[in-house]
This record gives C-alpha cells, structure tokens and sequence, in this order.
C-alpha cells in the first residue's frame, strides 16, 4: 500500500520557544527524503511529531488522509529509527530480531539476516557489549527490515565508520528500488549522501527554509572551473559560496541563475559549468540567515 503525509502549518512549542513553526509539507510514496539542518533546527522535534511520539502545539499531521496521533494501524507503519540506548539488552541479535518480528507486521525475517551478514555483526554476543557503530547497524537492520511505508533514519549513521555507511548508502538505493517506501534521511553527512535525496527538505530555526525536489535546488547555482583569472571575471557578478585552487586552475561555487547568455560566454572563454553542492547551498542559506539577525 502506498502512503503519503502531509503537515498543514504545524508548529510545536516547549514552553516559550518555538521549536517547529508553521511548517507545510507533503511527502511522497517511493521518494528519498534529505532532511538537513544544523544542530537544534529542529529535525528531530519534526520527526517525532510525524511518527507521533508527540502532539503539535498547532496545525494539522495527516498520513493518508487520517491523524495518525494514538492510531495503532498508522503508527505501526511508521517506523522511526534513532540511537538506542542498548546498555541494558542483553539480548542477542537473532533474539533481538525475533521479538522485533512479533510487532512489525511487515518485518522479512531473511532480509534481516542477510543484513546482519552484510554488516558482519556477531550473533552470539548481547547487544549492550556491541561497539558504537554495531548498535547503529542493527538499528539500520531493523529499520530496512521492518518495512514499514514509511522509514525516517534519524542521524542514525553517524556511530557507523565509512566502509559501513557506504553499504548503508547502497542498501538505500537497493531497497528503494526493491521496495519503495517513504524514506526520510536526516544528516549532517550532506555531502556524502546528496546523491541518494530525490527531494531535499532544509529546516532551519523551526522553519522550512526550503522543499525542493534535488534537481531543483542544485540549479539554484553552479560551479565554474577553468583558468583562474578567468573565473574571477566571469564569477565576480555572482554570490561566491565556496572557491578552491590548484595551480592556475580554480572552482568556484556560485549562487545563483547562470542564464543562456552566461552558458555561452562560459563557453567561449573555456569554463566548465557544472552543478551546485547542496552541502555548499546548505551553509550559504543556514549561514546567511544568521548575518541578517546580526
Ligand atoms: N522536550 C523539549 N523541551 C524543550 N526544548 C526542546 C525539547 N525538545 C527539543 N527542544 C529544543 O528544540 C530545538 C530543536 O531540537 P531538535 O532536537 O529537534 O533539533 P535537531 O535539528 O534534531 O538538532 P541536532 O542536529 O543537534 O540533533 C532545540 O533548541 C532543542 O533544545
């Protein structure tokens, strides 16, 4: 069955602060969503409402048309996925997996397995005694495992060294294509995970600064290479979000529209043109809002 979610002006107090500000967005079946924002945006505050861990202070959750807040069928086809404190499971992975099987009606028992291989976690040792980044695999085993519609990994990679999230990374482009989903990723690893977001949400302060499929925001600017005097010339009208050097060749990142005039002037002058980092667009925006309050 497919899902889809929508958030109508949503917003959640803690006393007297904001945390979530009339925030509106929908979320589609099959679609990889990058929720990116810095430390205290309000990410995690945003997706505990949608898994209805709590109420909004205002507006309105629905997924499939119904409140899914206290809805056992809902609630048990979102699954949220966080850092567990393990330090008290003394289960071991095959039984951990077991008991998670009685409650995820969707849950592929073979699959699990096959990702616990993948990931090479030990079946004979309790969870508790499992190292950081071990505790953060299982959770990401339990959470392709389950299959549930809809799938928010909240930060849960960071534990995890590099040769692990890169499985990680591909197990999310394989499973989407096997079964898709609604899948929210929500990082700091912009830029080592851009390329798996279809459609890129960016909160910052409790507001929703952009909702955006991903190829529309990386033609929010551009990048330019070629000789460096060359660059400074063509780029100087244009905002500089980020430059690098090697020799006489130099890139730069721009913010932006480089319209069909530019594309041909690039041209000529031997520029090479390519697209945006979302990790740069994601500084410039998140930084430029904070000078414009100083
Ligand atoms: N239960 C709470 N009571 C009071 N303030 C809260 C509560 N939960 C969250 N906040 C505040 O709401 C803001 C958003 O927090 P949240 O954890 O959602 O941010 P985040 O984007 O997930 O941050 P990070 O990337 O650092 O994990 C923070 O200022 C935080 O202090």
């Amino acid at each position: 069955m497919s899902y889809h979610v929508e958030f109508n002006n949503v917003s959640k107090k803690f006393k007297n602060f904001e945390a979530i500000k009339e925030v509106s967005f929908k979320l589609e079946h099959g679609k990889t969503y990058g929720l990116i924002g810095r430390n205290g945006a309000g990410k995690t505050t945003l997706l505990s409402l949608l898994a209805s861990f709590q109420l909004p202070s205002s507006g309105q959750i629905s997924v499939n048309g119904e409140d899914p807040f206290e809805n056992r069928r809902i609630m048990s086809e979102i699954n949220f996925v966080y850092e567990v404190d393990y330090s008290n499971e003394y289960d071991t992975v095959t039984d951990y997996l077991e008991a998670t099987e009685s409650y995820r009606p969707n849950f592929d028992q073979e699959y699990a397995n096959k990702l616990v291989e993948l990931f090479e976690l030990p079946l004979d040792k309790p969870i508790r005694d499992f190292s950081t980044g071990m505790q953060s695999a299982l959770n990401i085993i339990l959470g392709f495992a389950s299959r549930c519609p809809i799938t928010i990994f909240d930060e849960v990679y960071l534990g995890m060294d590099a040769p692990s999230r890169e499985l990680f990374y591909q197990e999310v482009i394989e499973e989407q294509n096997r079964n898709p989903r609604i899948l929210i990723l929500s990082t700091h690893l912009v830029s080592e995970m851009d390329y798996l977001f279809d459609h890129v949400l960016i909160l910052n302060r409790g507001e929703m600064m952009i909702d955006e499929s991903f190829d529309q925001v990386i033609q929010r600017g551009a990048s330019i290479t070629g000789d460096a005097g060359v660059v400074d010339a063509f780029a100087a009208p244009f905002n500089i979000l980020n430059s690098q050097q090697l020799g006489r060749t130099k890139s730069v990142m721009v913010y932006g529209e480089i319209n069909a005039e530019k594309q041909i002037e690039a041209k000529r002058l031997d520029l090479e043109i390519g697209p945006l980092a979302l990790q740069d667009l994601f500084i410039h925006l998140t930084k430029k809002e904070r000078s414009h309050e100083a």
